[in-house]
């Protein structure tokens, strides 16, 4: 993908990603929303131009899979319909390379809002050289709002193309999931199983809803749709991978 003209706002992005995942959540004002057994939910109250835009930090832990496994089906077109509940359409308008695609998502209307729709680049990378000596592999799956020729904004009500239907309002997002293999090597030196495999999962995320929506709603759309989300997702993935051999 380094040749594709996004290639160095990809790059860019990934890496900033990377490093505010790994800030803890000790700093700064983060306050703790939801928590379900090891999963601990994050958010900052902040508002853009009065819109709502609450970034949001979740940490958790799931044994038994992988943080290239994690990432996988986070990144994979083929199982999002699986595990998202918010999405009413996706497409795959341009698949850049095996780890950067760019998607068209269709969220459903949230009431008393306008409905949304979500257009960005998601690029899954391995993380090289970790900070960490003994971090097993960190993998990364990083999707960031984008412009596309296929499906261009409305403005100001006029449709720039006629196939573009025009009708959604498009939200801007940054989201980053962050994911790392720890391995409890078994005593006896028998071969890993899944159950000496823990991921550690870091989940950030900052959507700015693109246009007016109350504030009441929407943090009350995030903080049930988070925790839901996020639960449902690692839960899917382990159903996925428990029978399957372990991908590194
Ligand atoms: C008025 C309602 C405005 C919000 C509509 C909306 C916009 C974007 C998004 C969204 C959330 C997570 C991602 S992702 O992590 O990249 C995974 C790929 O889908 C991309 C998009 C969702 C939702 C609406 C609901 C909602 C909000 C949180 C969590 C789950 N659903």
């Amino acid at each position: 993908a380094q040749s594709h003209v996004l290639w160095p706002e990809i790059d860019r992005i990934t890496a900033e990603q990377l490093h505010y995942a790994r800030q803890g959540v000790g700093e700064g004002v983060w306050e703790l929303f939801a928590e379900d057994g090891e999963m601990r939910m994050y958010k900052r109250e902040e508002e853009v131009n009065g819109l709502v835009v609450d970034p949001l930090k979740a940490v958790h832990t799931v044994k038994g899979v992988t943080g290239f496994e994690m990432c996988h089906y986070f990144f994979s077109p083929d199982y999002r319909l699986d595990w998202e509940t918010t999405i009413e359409q996706m497409k795959v308008l341009e698949k850049v390379s095996d780890d950067t695609m760019i998607f068209l998502q269709i969220h459903k209307r949230v009431w008393p809002a306008s409905q949304r729709d979500a257009l960005f680049w998601s690029h899954l990378r391995q993380v090289p050289d970790s900070r960490d000596p003994d971090a097993q592999n960190i993998w990364i799956v990083c999707n960031h709002s984008t412009e596309h020729h296929s499906a261009p904004e409305k403005s100001n009500g006029k449709y720039i193309r006629e196939k573009s239907n025009g009708k959604y309002i498009r939200v801007f997002l940054t989201v980053a999931l962050v994911c790392q293999t720890m391995i409890e090597p078994p005593k006896n030196g028998a071969q890993i199983t899944r159950d000496d495999l823990t991921c550690k999962i870091t989940y950030c995320s900052v959507v700015n809803p693109g246009g007016w929506a109350p504030a009441s709603v929407l943090r009350a759309v995030y903080k049930r749709e988070y925790p839901k989300f996020l639960k449902k997702f690692t839960h899917y993935v382990y159903d996925q991978c428990k029978n399957k051999p372990i991908r590194f």
